[in-house]
């Protein structure tokens, strides 16, 4: 048997730093040889693994989309985290985007990396936002997500109590709705860009019969009142609007009387912005509950909307460009009565749709056929009531000497509530003002006449007017 013999200090030494020697050979062509991708990777990888087999705490994340739509249970967290920024915080982020009004109350909101802790139940829930930037190949884009680390054994409590408890406090939180927005489609970074919604409109201030104003806002209360109504007829919770008449007579001031009276936010969407029917789904299932779709001058939007011709059914679907002309043909109107009537329109609930048009006879009459647009409300030129109703709110007045000449002109001569009141609106005095008007009324009658070729059909209008004129004149 040969004797043991045990390794000099001195071989020790030099085993030692010939390893060493080895491994920082290694790590410096693993450094230098491994793309940088791979190593992030292998780290990534292996601090995943010694997290997930040592560690006891679990992570859930909420990305700010979900397959491809907004996600709802991050809107939740981003309105629910304010509120739990405990007085130990080092940081809030605070601000507003109401660029009308500089003193206005500013939200807090949580910025990126920040941590905060919140307690539920017995639990201990922290919270970090964290941001990453993105790139495509027309442009770079952030995405935002929230980690929520628990105690594993809380993960069923997070999932069955608490991120429920996150989203009715948020639905409370953002149904307060002390602030209105206005959101348009950003189609080059694909999402809905919101201002401050501020427009002094209401019902108060629209000139309208008062039957047709009453009828209105009676529909707009049945309507919100109804929810298990729809549900137990089987409908999407929506309600369809189409506001027709002259340019100037009132439709978008009614869009948005009818937004500060529900206190809903509106969603204005341009059709022609929209490159297939697609991109319309993606764009209209983004929108938020409570809220107005508006279509503008929808006759102008989209072909989609106008009536189709007969030499459609005469297009070559084998053609090579057929696939490529589809992707950017524009909303067509299956698409678009899909949304309105169809399977889709049962995504998203109390949903208001409103179309305005100055030429409702331009539309393809699949958009009227009675059950597509529930209202259709004509907004027409300036009657009696509208005038007297518009000069009670721009001049303070229910009566005047010149009222009987005006009410005479306003039957006669077709002007729309916006030239009426932008004559009230020319001075203070009321005398003033409705003189201006009836200056006004008589140089539109006499524009018209011009436009006719012959005016000559009533004579006595006509003395009348040119007596009012000289009258006008002189006082
Ligand atoms: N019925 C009305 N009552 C009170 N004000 C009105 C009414 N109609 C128009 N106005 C005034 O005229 C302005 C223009 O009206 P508005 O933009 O609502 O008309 P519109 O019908 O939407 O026009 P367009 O078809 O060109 O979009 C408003 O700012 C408002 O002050």
């Amino acid at each position: 048997m040969g004797e043991l013999q045990l390794p000099t200090m001195s071989s020790l030494l030099a085993i030692y730093a010939s390893l060493s020697a080895i491994i920082m050979i290694l790590r410096t062509i693993l450094h230098d040889m491994m793309p940088e991708a791979i190593q992030e990777f292998i780290t990534r990888r292996t601090s995943d693994l010694v997290s997930t087999y040592f560690s006891r705490d679990f992570t859930f994340l909420i990305q700010d989309h979900w397959e491809a739509v907004d996600n709802e249970t991050f809107r939740a967290v981003q309105a629910y985290l304010p509120t739990k920024v405990g007085p130990r915080a080092r940081f809030l982020l605070l601000g507003h985007n109401d660029n009308n009004n500089l003193l206005a109350k500013a939200q807090p909101g949580v910025s990126v990396l920040t941590k905060i802790v919140d307690h539920f139940q017995g639990m201990k829930l922290e919270w970090t936002l964290n941001e990453r930037e993105n790139k495509n190949v027309y442009f770079s884009y952030k995405t935002q997500c929230y980690q929520l680390r628990c105690k594993r054994s809380d993960k069923q409590r997070v999932t069955e109590s608490y991120i429920p408890h996150i989203c009715q406090t948020a639905e409370k939180i953002l149904n307060r709705r002390e602030v209105l927005n206005i959101y348009t489609y950003n189609r080059h970074e694909c999402y809905w860009e919101s201002t401050v919604f501020k427009h002094s409109a209401t019902f108060d201030t629209l000139a309208m019969e008062p039957e047709q104003k009453q009828g209105i806002i009676r529909d707009l209360d049945l309507f919100v009142q109804r929810k298990d109504y729809f549900r137990s007829v089987g409908k999407a919770w929506k309600r369809g609007y189409l506001l027709w008449g002259p340019p100037g007579t009132g439709k978008s001031t009614l869009v948005a009387a009818i937004a500060n009276y529900l206190r809903f936010h509106i969603y204005d969407l341009q059709l022609q912005g929209i490159r297939n029917d697609f991109e319309l789904r993606r764009v209209l299932t983004a929108t938020t509950n409570r809220s107005i779709l508006l279509i503008e001058d929808v006759d102008c939007n989209s072909e989609s909307t106008k009536p189709r011709s007969k030499d459609e059914k005469m297009i070559d679907k084998n053609h090579p460009d057929y696939k490529k002309r589809k992707a950017n043909e524009g909303v067509t109107l299956s698409g678009l009565l899909n949304f309105i009537d169809g399977l889709w329109s049962s995504c998203g609930d109390e949903r208001i749709i409103i179309f305005t048009t100055n030429h409702k006879e331009k539309l393809d009459p699949a958009l009227l056929r009675p059950g597509r647009m529930d209202v259709h409300i004509y907004m027409g030129h300036c009657t009696v009531a509208g005038f007297k109703f518009l000069a009670a709110k721009y001049l303070g007045i229910q009566d005047h000497a010149l009222f009987q000449k005006i009410e005479y002109l306003i039957q006669r001569i077709p002007a729309t509530p916006a030239e009426v009141a932008q004559q009230l609106m020319k001075a203070d005095d009321p005398e003033v003002a409705l003189d201006e008007l009836v200056e006004f009324m008589i140089a539109k009658a006499i524009e018209n006449k011009k436009g006719e070729g012959d005016g000559s059909k009533n004579k006595s209008f006509w003395s009348l007017l040119k007596n009012f004129k000289n009258k006008n004149k002189t006082t």
